[in-house]
């Protein structure tokens, strides 16, 4: 069982969401750390933070999960959250274009400014709207393509594909990381300041 195993195969990953207000990311983080959805979700303010461990294959890995503030009042926060990220799920609303575009705009974003080898998901949320859809799958589904992400649409009021994010993500992440993390160091947070260019590449 992952339970009695996880000593010598745990590994912390710092994962980030992004995204349009509405879009649904703190209901997606609900939805996976708690089991639950609100109709009546709050809008964050600044960003939350959770934590959720998940076993995949022989490894368990625990996720350190930022899920920021989509008001653009925000947006110069994003960085701070994003940064030293492993992996990042952009979240857009299937029913709102806007947020679609958006979404994009947070991919360049993170092409730009993020860690090179960061997993990461664009995640096409409130598929049990699918009657309000303007954002078609095919669109999206070829833009992550070209873009080298993972696509997926959800619901996190019905749960449809909502651990699934997670688990696609887990799978994809390197397990080891030897330019940035050498043998039997694990991953930490670090505080933003001077992070990106300390741990980066070469
Ligand atoms: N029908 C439906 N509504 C959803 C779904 N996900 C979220 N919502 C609703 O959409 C609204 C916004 O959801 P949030 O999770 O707060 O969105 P957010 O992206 O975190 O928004 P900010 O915190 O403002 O950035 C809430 O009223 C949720 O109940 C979904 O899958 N289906």
């Amino acid at each position: 069982m992952a339970a009695t195993t996880i000593a010598h195969n745990t590994h912390n990953a710092k994962l980030v969401l992004l995204g349009d207000m509405g879009a649904g990311k703190s209901s997606l983080v609900l939805r996976f750390v708690k089991g639950q959805f609100h109709e009546f979700q709050e809008s964050t303010i600044g960003a939350a933070f959770f934590s959720q461990t998940l076993a995949v294959n022989d490894a368990t890995v625990k996720f350190e999960i930022w899920d920021t503030a989509g008001q653009e009042r925000y947006h110069s926060l994003a960085p701070m959250y994003y940064r030293g990220a492993a992996a990042a799920i952009i979240v857009y609303d299937i029913t709102n274009a806007e947020s679609y575009a958006r979404a994009k705009k947070w991919v360049q974003e993170l092409q730009k400014q993020g860690n090179p080898n960061m997993v990461m998901a664009l995640a096409g949320n409130k598929t049990d709207l699918e009657d309000k859809r303007k954002v078609t799958t095919e669109e999206a589904r070829a833009y992550a393509g070209e873009n080298g992400l993972f696509f997926i649409e959800t619901s996190a009021k019905t749960s449809v594909n909502v651990n699934d994010i997670f688990y696609e993500i887990a799978k994809r992440l390197p397990r080891a990381q030897p330019a940035q993390n050498p043998a039997g160091m694990v991953l930490v947070d670090r505080p933003a300041e001077g992070s990106q260019a300390a741990s980066c590449c070469s």
